[in-house]
């Protein structure tokens, strides 16, 4: 592992990849356990943290099934090297239910637990308490200022975020994103990282949606209003974005398989801290689906009705 004062000198990208080796995902639902496959995939050390066995043995469960549609492309022919490549990433892969003593050893560590300020804060908090000196912290939000979240941790230069994209095993995405505070050895090694992880990187500044969120939102917002006013259906709507501009989902199918709870919570969000903004206006039908628990494919229904 590499000590404190070995992070400060180095900014050479390439070495400091070579050090996050070890790394502790803290949240294991879609997109912690997609993050912690990746990591484990590409010979990261991993330990997948969330608040029950019950949850992680879920979530390990997703995660080897996932793995094999991955094993499966990559060595088509080769049932004996699918194996190998899923047994070997998994014996990578350990869980824990104990967030702090799940850092001691970590390089790197990414959140992804419930989109909640509070309950981000006070996990940073314990864990800036309990992670070695030269341990970077980054947060998977969606919608949350990573300033805010790192705002109880000391170690503010070495905090980022780093946004993956659903599902994560296939999405090349990854947004790294800088507060005033995050020093360019922490970026190159987030960068650095991103690159060992199979993911295409892009900078971003800490503001609200990075980029993709940031222009996303408001989509799905003006389809919903177009809705709203019957100036189309729904299928309509999607099979127009997809043909017309090859998208792989228009935007119903897309909201119903990120979760509609979440979009929700992402619009009431950015409607409240910028209320005079029209692009962030909160959609009735998504409140109504929401409020009714047809949050999209996760429980069957949303916008669209799926087979569970
Ligand atoms: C909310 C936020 O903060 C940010 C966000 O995440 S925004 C949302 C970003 N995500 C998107 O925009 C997703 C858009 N949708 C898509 O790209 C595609 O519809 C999709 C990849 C989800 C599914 O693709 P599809 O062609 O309809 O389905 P499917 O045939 O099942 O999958 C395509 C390939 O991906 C693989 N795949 C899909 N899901 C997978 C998973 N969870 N694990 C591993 N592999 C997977 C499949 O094995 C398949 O591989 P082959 O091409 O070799 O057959
Ligand atoms: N759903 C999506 O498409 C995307 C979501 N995100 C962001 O990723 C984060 C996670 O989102 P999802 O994976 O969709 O949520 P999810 O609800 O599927 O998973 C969250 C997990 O965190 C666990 N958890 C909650 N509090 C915890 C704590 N204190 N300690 C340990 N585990 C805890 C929960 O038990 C749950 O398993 C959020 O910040 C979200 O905004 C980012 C990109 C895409």
């Amino acid at each position: 592992m590499l000590s404190s004062v070995a992070v400060r000198n180095f900014s050479n990208s390439a070495v400091m990849a070579n050090a996050i080796k070890n790394v502790t995902v803290i949240g294991s639902g879609l997109m912690g356990g997609g993050i912690a496959q990746v990591a484990a995939q590409t010979g990261h050390n991993v330990v997948m943290v969330d608040v029950d066995d019950g949850v992680l043995s879920k979530a390990h469960e997703r995660i080897s099934t996932s793995m094999k549609r991955v094993a499966k492309k990559k060595f088509g022919d080769s049932q004996e090297e699918a194996n190998k490549f899923v047994s070997d990433s998994l014996s990578r892969l350990t869980t824990s239910t104990d967030s702090t003593a799940s850092v001691k050893n970590a390089d790197l560590v990414v959140e992804a637990i419930v989109e909640n300020i509070d309950i981000k804060q006070k996990l940073f908090k314990q864990l800036d308490e309990a992670a070695p000196e030269h341990t970077i912290f980054a947060s998977n939000t969606s919608s949350l200022s990573i300033q805010k979240i790192a705002q109880n941790a000391k170690r503010k230069d070495r905090f980022g975020g780093l946004h993956f994209f659903n599902p994560v095993p296939v999405m090349k995405l990854l947004e790294v994103i800088r507060i005033p505070e995050t020093s360019q050895a922490t970026i190159d090694s987030m960068l650095a990282w991103g690159k060992a992880m199979g993911k295409v990187t892009v900078q971003c500044k800490d503001t609200p949606g990075f980029i993709v969120n940031r222009l996303l939102v408001p989509y799905y917002g003006e389809a919903y209003r177009m809705y709203e006013r019957g100036d189309a259906t729904t299928r309509d709507i999607d099979t127009a974005m997809k043909l017309g501009t090859g998208y792989p989902m228009g935007p119903f199918e897309l909201s119903d398989y990120t979760g509609l709870d979440t979009n929700l919570f992402v619009i009431e969000g950015w409607a409240k801290e910028y209320p005079d903004e029209p692009l962030f206006k909160v959609s009735e039908s998504l409140r109504k689906l929401v409020s009714e628990g047809k949050l999209g494919v996760k429980t069957g229904e949303g916008f669209y009705k799926y087979n569970k």
